[in-house]
């Protein structure tokens, strides 16, 4: 096989997302439920003549070098070398990005677990998934949870992954029109950073006896987010008065669950022209998984 199309990169959403602590190297420690929902970038893979990793189009923003999809290749590259010898052949990536970036939605990480799953395939590497895991969580705290491919309980800086059921839901996304860099929010003096820590046996039994996800737990960063960017408060106020309204990741984006799709079109129909925003499904599982018919992932 010489080329993979249409693989797509889906969104997560941090259902919650607490800050429990600091490592000694300042990175902070988090407690987070991250869930995949069917909002994706897609990517193309073609295989090369030659050993580049290149990128064809360009992403605004992104420069080639610094793209995450072209960092992780060339990891996986040089440990490939480690394994076999030799090189593999060069890639082409093409990336269609619609998920925002800065949007707390995981789509650069989103987009290097991607290109990870596909070239382990293309190039028949035979990295296990946890090894896949190792490659790119260097790269961005986010990468792992995308290769685990289902919701999962995360602990650590995104390392330490356990499976928890994910709901079936519906999601509004309100994409507030700033772009929230990480480390502005995790550098705040007055983030909240030491909340006690939960079990996942907390999280699963609020999720049985109220039913609502959103009703667990809250997003230590947003206080931060919402005080350094006012659009993010603005956005939580706004879809706050139709459910539960709460940002992910480091933010920007804000959303809100709804049992039904119908519910969902109900409040998209009301939002304000200034915003972008769009509905979303929970995902049960890694798209990328039925793609290359794995098992394992
Ligand atoms: C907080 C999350 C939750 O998903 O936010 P989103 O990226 O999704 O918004 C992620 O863990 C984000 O991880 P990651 O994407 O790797 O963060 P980066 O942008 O590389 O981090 C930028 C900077 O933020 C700080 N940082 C980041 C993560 C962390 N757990 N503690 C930190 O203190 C560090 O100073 C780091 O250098
Ligand atoms: N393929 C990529 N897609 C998006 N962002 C990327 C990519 N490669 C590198 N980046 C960098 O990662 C930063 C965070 O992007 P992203 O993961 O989309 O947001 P977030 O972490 O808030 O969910 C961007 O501002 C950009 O500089």
């Amino acid at each position: 096989m010489r080329s993979l199309h249409h693989c797509p990169a889906p969104a997560k959403l941090n259902l919650f997302l607490h800050v429990v602590g600091r490592r000694a190297d300042g990175y902070h420690l988090l407690q987070s439920v991250f869930q995949l929902i069917d909002r994706s970038d897609t990517l193309h893979f073609d295989l090369r003549d030659d050993e580049r990793i290149v990128r064809t189009n360009e992403v605004p923003g992104v420069p080639e070098e610094q793209d995450l999809i072209v960092r992780a290749l060339r990891l996986l590259q040089a440990q490939y070398r480690r394994r076999h010898g030799r090189l593999p052949p060069g890639i082409e990536v093409t990336v269609e990005k619609i998920l925002p970036m800065g949007g707390g939605l995981g789509g650069g990480s989103s987009d290097a677990a991607t290109a990870l799953m596909a070239a382990n395939h293309l190039w028949q590497a035979g990295l296990t998934q946890q090894e896949l895991m190792d490659v790119g969580l260097p790269l961005g705290a986010d990468i792992p949870f995308f290769l685990f491919g289902q919701a999962a309980f995360v602990e650590g800086v995104g390392e330490a992954l356990q499976p928890v059921p994910g709901p079936d839901c519906w999601y509004v996304v309100v994409e507030p029109g700033v772009s929230v860099p990480t480390p502005a929010i995790f550098s705040a003096p007055d983030l909240t950073r030491d909340t006690r820590p939960v079990t996942i046996a907390d999280f699963s039994s609020s999720l049985a006896v109220s039913g609502r996800q959103l009703s667990f737990g809250k997003n230590d960063l947003q206080d931060v987010a919402e005080r350094l960017f006012p659009p993010v408060a603005e956005a939580v106020a706004w879809l706050g008065s139709y459910g539960e309204a709460r940002m992910t990741g480091s933010g920007a984006c804000v959303f809100c669950a709804f049992s039904g799709e119908r519910d969902a079109d109900q409040v998209l129909a009301q939002v304000p022209g200034k915003w972008k925003a769009w509905k979303a499904q929970s995902l049960g599982s890694h798209p990328m998984k039925s793609l290359l018919q794995i098992n394992e992932l």
